[in-house]
C-alpha cells in the first residue's frame, strides 16, 4: 500500500514528501497545514483556490485556534473543540497544547477525559486508533495491518479493554479515548512522534448495563467475556502485535484488577511491556512520598503507611516503596518491608484470612492475631478510621475511587498524631478525589503534604501559598516511552522503573514552605526528557538497549518530534 505521504518520522523533524493532490492533502492531519501552506507548496500540492489567499504561520494559526478553544465555554465542549483540530491538523494540535500545557491537560487528559469517555457513543464522529472484538478473533491482525504502519514505524501502543477506566469503572469502548489521551500526553509531554503510536480498545464487552441499554452504545453488546476466552484473545493481540511491531512498547492502562497483574506477570519478561496504572503510578508517587518524608524530617523506615483502595494503582505503590525500604537497607528484609503497609479495600483492612484476596494483595494483608485486640465499630469490616486510630499512619495514599472517603474526622485523626501529615488522595477524576487539597489543609490547619492525581488550584492558608503537586503518572510514562525508543528496549524491568521514579525524584525542590513535592505540568518535557535519559542509561546497564546511547542528551533530544510544520517535498 503506497501511503499518502512519507517521512523519515524515526528522526523526528524530517522532510515531509508529499504523494497526494489537491483536497486529499488537506484532509489528511498529518499532511494538511492549511493556510500556512506557502504559494510555492500550493502549486506543487495543487492547492490554489482550495483556501483563503492569506498566508499565516503556526503562531498566527495557533492563536486563532487558541481563540476558538478560550471561546467554547464547557469542558467537553473544549475537548471535542481539541479533537476536531486535531482531525484536521495535528501539528498545530500539538503546537496549541504545547503552548498551553497546564491549561489543556486537564481537557485533553483527566479530569474532562472521563467524561468524554463517558459520553463516547453520544459524541462519536470519526474514528480514531484501532477497535479490536473478542468476537472476532479472526480479525485482529487485519485491524492491526489496517492503521497502515510498517514493523518499523511503531514505538508503542497504548491499549486498555475499558475495564478500569480512571475512577469511573467499565467504560466499554468509550475507552479508545484514554488510550488517545495518554499518546497525546506521550507526544506533548516527551516529544513521542503522533504517528508513530497506535491507541488501542480491546473490545471484550462491558458490564455497564447503562451502555448495553443504551441505542447508542457502539462497542459490541454482551456482558465482559473472561477466563479463559478473554485470556486467549489477549494472549492473540501480544502476540500479534509483536510480530507487526518487533519495536514497539505495549503499554496496559486501565485493565481491570483482577487481569492487570496477572497480564503483566505473564508478558514482562517476554515483551516489552509496561502496565501504567501499576507501574508508572508507583514511579511517581515514589517520588513524591521521598520528597514528603524529607519534608518531615523523618527517614522511610520510620513511616507506616495506609493504602485506601489498595487494587492495581494501590499496591503497585506498595511494592515500589517497599523494593526502595529494601534498597535502602530501611526495610532488612521482605517480611519487615511488608509490616510497613496496611492496605484497605472495600472489604476494610485486608486481613489474611480473607479468600477474596488477590495473590499480590495477600502478600500485604495483616494477621488476624495482630488486630484482635483492636478496638473497631466492626471486627468483620475494619475501616479507614479504625486503622488510622489504632495504626497512626504517617502517609495516607487514596487510590480508591471513593471521592470524599478522607473525610475531615479522618483528616483530623492523621493530624493529631502527626506533626506533618502526609495525605495524597490520588483518585481521578476530581470527582472520584478521596478529599480535596482546600480541605486537607483546612482541617490539618496547613500543616499535610499533599498531593492528588487530577489537577487541583493553589491553596492559600494562613499566608503560605500551597502549590499542589499533581502526582500523575503522567509525570512518567511519557520518559519512559520516549527512553525505551531511543534505545530500543526489549524489556521495561524494575531497575528501570526505579531509575525513572529517581530521575523524577532529583527535580523536586520542596524545602519553601508551600512548595510541591513534585515538579509542576508546565516542565513536563524537562521532567520526561530527563526520565527518558535515565531510562535508556539503566537499560544499556541492565543489557536490555538494542541500541544503546552513546550520547544520551543529544540522542534523546535529537528524538524528541516538535510540532513545527516540516520542509514539505511534492512527490
Ligand atoms: N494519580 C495517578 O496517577 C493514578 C490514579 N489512579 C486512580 O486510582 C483509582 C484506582 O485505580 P486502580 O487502582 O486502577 O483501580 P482498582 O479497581 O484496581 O483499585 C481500586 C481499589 O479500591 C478499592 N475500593 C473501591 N471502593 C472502595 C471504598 N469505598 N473503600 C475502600 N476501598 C475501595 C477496591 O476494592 C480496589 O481494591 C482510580 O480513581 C484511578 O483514577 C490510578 C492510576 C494512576
Ligand atoms: C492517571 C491514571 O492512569 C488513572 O487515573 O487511571
Ligand atoms: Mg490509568
Amino acid at each position: 500500500m503506497k501511503r499518502e505521504y512519507e517521512q523519515a518520522t524515526a528522526v523526528g523533524n524530517a522532510p515531509l514528501r508529499i504523494r497526494t493532490r489537491g483536497r486529499a492533502v488537506l484532509s489528511n492531519p498529518m499532511t494538511n497545514r492549511g493556510t500556512a501552506f506557502t504559494e510555492a507548496e500550493r502549486e506543487a500540492l495543487e492547492l490554489d483556490g482550495l483556501m483563503p489567499t492569506a498566508f499565516t504561520t503556526l503562531e498566527n494559526q495557533t492563536q486563532r485556534v487558541y481563540e476558538q478553544f478560550r471561546s467554547t465555554k464547557t469542558m467537553l465542549g473544549k475537548f471535542l473543540t481539541l479533537n476536531a483540530l486535531r482531525d484536521r491538523n495535528e501539528v498545530l494540535f500539538y503546537h496549541l497544547l504545547s503552548s498551553h500545557l497546564e491549561e489543556m491537560l486537564p481537557v485533553v487528559y483527566t479530569p474532562t477525559i472521563g467524561e468524554a469517555i463517558e459520553r463516547f457513543s453520544h459524541t462519536y464522529n470519526r474514528p480514531r486508533g484501532v477497535f479490536l472484538s473478542i468476537d472476532h478473533p479472526e480479525k485482529v491482525e487485519q485491524g492491526l495491518r489496517n492503521y497502515g504502519l510498517d514493523a518499523e514505524d511503531v514505538d508503542l501502543v497504548c491499549v486498555t479493554d475499558s475495564e478500569g477506566i480512571l475512577g469511573i469503572g467499565d467504560q466499554g469502548i468509550g475507552g479508545i479515548q484514554i488510550a488517545i489521551g495518554k499518546l497525546s500526553v506521550y507526544t506533548a509531554a516527551a516529544g513521542v512522534h503522533p504517528r508513530r503510536t497506535i491507541p488501542i480498545v480491546l473490545d471484550t464487552g462491558t458490564d455497564n448495563l447503562g451502555l448495553l441499554s443504551s441505542d447508542m452504545y457502539l462497542g459490541e453488546r454482551h456482558a465482559r467475556v473472561r477466563g479463559e476466552r478473554y485470556d486467549e484473545f489477549v494472549d492473540q493481540f501480544v502476540q500479534t502485535v509483536t510480530k507487526l511491531f518487533p519495536h514497539a512498547m505495549i503499554h496496559w492502562e486501565d485493565i481491570g484488577t483482577a487481569n492487570a497483574h496477572r497480564i503483566l506477570e505473564r508478558y514482562r519478561d517476554e515483551v516489552c511491556t509496561f502496565n501504567d496504572d501499576i507501574q508508572g503510578t508507583a514511579a511517581v508517587v515514589l517520588a513524591a512520598l521521598l520528597a514528603g518524608v524529607d519534608v518531615t524530617g523523618t527517614s522511610l523506615d520510620e513511616q507506616r503507611i495506609v493504602i485506601f483502595g489498595a487494587g492495581s494503582a494501590g499496591i503497585g505503590i506498595a511494592d515500589l516503596v517497599k523494593d526502595q525500604m529494601l534498597r535502602t537497607r530501611a526495610a532488612r528484609t521482605e517480611e519487615e518491608a511488608y509490616s510497613h503497609f496496611w492496605p484497605i479495600g472495600l472489604q476494610g483492612l485486608y486481613v489474611d484470612d480473607d479468600d477474596t484476596l488477590h495473590d499480590f494483595q495477600r502478600v500485604y494483608a495483616r494477621r488476624r492475631e495482630e488486630v484482635a485486640d483492636w478496638d473497631v465499630a466492626d471486627p468483620e469490616r475494619i475501616g479507614l478510621l479504625d486503622v488510622i486510630r489504632n495504626v497512626r499512619p504517617t502517609i495516607l495514599i487514596g487510590t480508591s475511587t471513593k471521592g470524599g472517603a478522607f473525610t475531615q474526622e479522618v483528616v483530623e485523626e492523621m493530624a493529631r498524631h502527626n506533626p506533618r501529615p502526609i495525605i495524597f488522595p490520588l483518585s481521578n477524576p476530581t470527582s472520584r478525589a478521596e478529599a480535596t487539597p482546600a480541605d486537607i489543609l483546612r482541617w490539618t490547619d496547613g500543616k499535610a503534604l499533599v498531593a492528588t492525581g487530577s489537577p487541583f488550584e493553589p491553596v492559600t492558608h494562613d499566608g503560605i501559598r500551597h502549590t499542589i503537586a499533581q502526582s500523575n503518572n503522567a509525570l512518567i510514562f511519557p520518559g519512559l516511552g520516549l527512553g525505551v525508543a531511543a534505545c530500543r528496549a526489549t524489556r521495561i524491568t524494575p531497575g528501570m522503573i526505579a531509575a525513572a521514579s529517581q530521575a523524577l525524584a532529583g527535580l523536586v525542590n520542596a524545602w519553601r514552605p508551600g512548595a510541591p513535592l513534585l515538579p509542576g505540568i508546565g516542565d513536563l518535557r524537562l521532567v520526561s526528557a530527563t526520565v527518558a535519559i535515565e531510562v535508556a542509561r539503566q537499560a544499556a546497564k541492565e543489557g536490555v538497549a538494542e541500541r544503546p546511547l552513546t550520547d544520551p542528551v543529544q540522542q534523546v533530544y535529537e528524538r524528541m518530534w516538535q510540532p513545527r510544520y516540516p520542509k514539505v517535498e511534492a512527490i
